[in-house]
């Protein structure tokens, strides 16, 4: 992992782009509660969020959540704090047990898709009756994994690397309530 100061994280965030601010992304949380709600009320899922990145959204969409659900977490990770992706390794497998029940995934962002794709194949592969995913954002470019889309996304993104909301960069801005994109040259 790359280490950097945290003066030079907060000359990158000023010179960052401000992509979907913070009334946008709550907007965005409203619209995902609403289809997830539609979608899952009499299916007693288990939400599993996905660490780091998807603590903020989780956050932020449980509570919008009205009907009955159980939660857990797994620690799977692509980019390991840089801003490359490389093979997925995982940290923490899923939790709780997910054999026989309907599974919702819950991430910060839909990039290539490797990491998600994995996550899902692992749960089926556990036993999930069914496994739903749902992202804050979805990053718009043609390098997605082949045969796997995402069934909730909140906003979209252009291909650039993005932090805030969950999203870090070098470990670090995930705690931005805005969406921002890097510089150019960052
Ligand atoms: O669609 P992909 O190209 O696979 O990338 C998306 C993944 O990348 C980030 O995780 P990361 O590996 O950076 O770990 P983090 O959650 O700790 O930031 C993000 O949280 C997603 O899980
Ligand atoms: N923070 C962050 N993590 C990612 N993981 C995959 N793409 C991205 C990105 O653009 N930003």
């Amino acid at each position: 992992m790359t280490t950097v100061l945290p003066e030079e994280v907060r000359a990158v965030q000023a010179r960052a782009d401000l992509l979907h601010s913070a009334a946008e992304v709550d907007a965005a949380y409203d619209r995902l509660a609403a289809a997830i709600t539609e979608r899952l009320h009499d299916a007693n899922p288990v939400v599993l969020v996905v660490l780091n990145g998807g603590v903020v959204p989780a956050g932020q969409l449980l509570p919008r959540l009205a009907f009955p659900l159980q939660m857990g977490y797994l620690h799977a990770t692509r980019y390991r704090g840089d801003t490359r992706g490389g093979t997925l390794h995982w940290v923490v497998k899923p939790r709780p047990e997910v054999a026989g029940r309907t599974v919702l995934v819950l991430d910060d962002i839909f990039d290539e898709g490797y990491t998600l794709e994995a996550i899902v194949r692992e749960l089926h592969a556990m036993g999930a009756r069914e496994v739903l995913s749902a992202v804050l954002v979805d990053k718009v470019h043609a390098r997605k994994v082949p045969g796997f889309s995402v069934d909730f996304v909140g906003l979209q993104v252009p291909d650039r690397y993005v932090f805030g909301c969950g999203m870090d960069y070098h470990e670090y801005l995930r705690n931005l309530p805005g969406v921002y994109a890097v510089g150019a040259g960052d």
